[in-house]
């Protein structure tokens, strides 16, 4: 029997500064996300889009904060649905919108994971650690917020409780290259894994990669993939709002993808930050999809005629 899959929308843009995610669910479709993964053997379920009541407005003490009130929505409706699609299907996939629909995902994912009794490592790939609380963030963008939220740092009381927090030593940030002071000072205390580009250029992705999959078999851990745009490089990923040179190369990107899929260990993905007003002809889109695909076992040679 094939494994089973679902792709949910979250058309959610308040957490960014400018608009445009909104139309991430729809862009992801029309470049045959699901056909895609069909036609790698996977039985796909479109669960359809989510969507929120009209909020009233909620202040903060922090004023630059914006769209507190539909933010907060967003995250709770994605928790309850994040836990009911990994409950439902082998491999959930959540379409953004921007990054802020992960503190609802992750909040769901690890509620879901403690019912099973294992715990929820996640890999972070992205420009950015997203590591500010609601009162240290300067930009009032929320998409800058999740991290700090779902492994349970104070300063959240205007977000919906957090039922279980993701331990911040089973995270792995890969690709980071623009970090806020606030933020750099969180990363230093928390234990959070974090490889920045200048890490990579040295490495490579593939050792850091390979050790944390270890430790997610070690520890029999449900592990999500949260995956920003932005760590793709803006040359071959121009559809984000936030982008920062030195990103991702297409075959880096892919060959993480390759290794994910080898491992056998990614339970359910978020794909964020695609903003498709800012496109080129659906170029970021498509690669968006053809990087699914690796996850998913897209392969150009078939392992048994590889010769090594
Ligand atoms: N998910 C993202 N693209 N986040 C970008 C955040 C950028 C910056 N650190 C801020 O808080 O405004
Ligand atoms: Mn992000
Ligand atoms: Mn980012």
């Amino acid at each position: 029997m094939s494994r089973s899959c679902s792709i949910l929308g979250a058309p959610i843009q308040t957490g960014a500064s400018q608009p445009g995610c909104l139309m991430g669910p729809a862009s992801l479709r029309t470049a045959g996300l699901g056909k895609t993964l069909a036609d790698l053997g996977w039985s796909v379920r479109d669960l359809g889009d989510l969507s929120i009541a009209p909020q009233q407005a909620m202040s903060h003490t922090n004023a630059a904060i914006h769209d507190l009130a539909e933010t907060r929505a967003w995250i709770e409706v994605l928790a309850s649905a994040a836990f009911d699609a990994a409950r439902d299907h082998d491999f959930p996939i959540f379409m953004g919108g921007d990054h802020s629909m992960a503190a609802g995902t992750v909040a769901g994912l690890a509620r879901h994971a403690a019912g099973q009794g294992r715990p929820l490592f996640i890999l972070w790939l992205d420009a950015h650690p997203d590591l500010h609380t609601l009162a240290t963030t300067e930009s009032g963008n929320l998409h800058g917020t999740p991290v700090a939220y779902f492994t349970g740092e104070p300063g959240f009381e205007t977000y919906p409780p957090l039922s279980h927090a993701v331990d911040p030593r089973n995270i792995c940030m890969m690709g980071i290259r623009s970090v806020d002071p606030a933020e750099h000072e969180l990363i230093l205390r928390s234990g959070i894994e974090v490889h920045d580009m200048r890490a990579i250029d040295e490495t490579g992705v593939l050792p850091p990669l390979r050790a944390f999959l270890e430790r997610v078999r070690a520890a029999n851990g449900m592990l999500h993939l949260s995956f920003d745009v932005d760590f793709l490089d803006p040359d071959i990923a121009p559809a984000v709002g936030t982008t920062v040179p030195g990103g991702a190369t297409f075959r880096e990107a892919h060959l993480i993808m390759e290794t994910l899929c080898d491992s056998g260990l990614v339970t359910s993905l978020d794909l964020v930050e695609l903003n498709p007003f800012l496109d080129e002809r659906g170029r970021t889109a498509k690669l968006m999809c053809d990087l699914t695909a690796s996850l998913f076992g897209r392969r150009v040679l078939d392992r048994m005629t590889r010769s090594y």
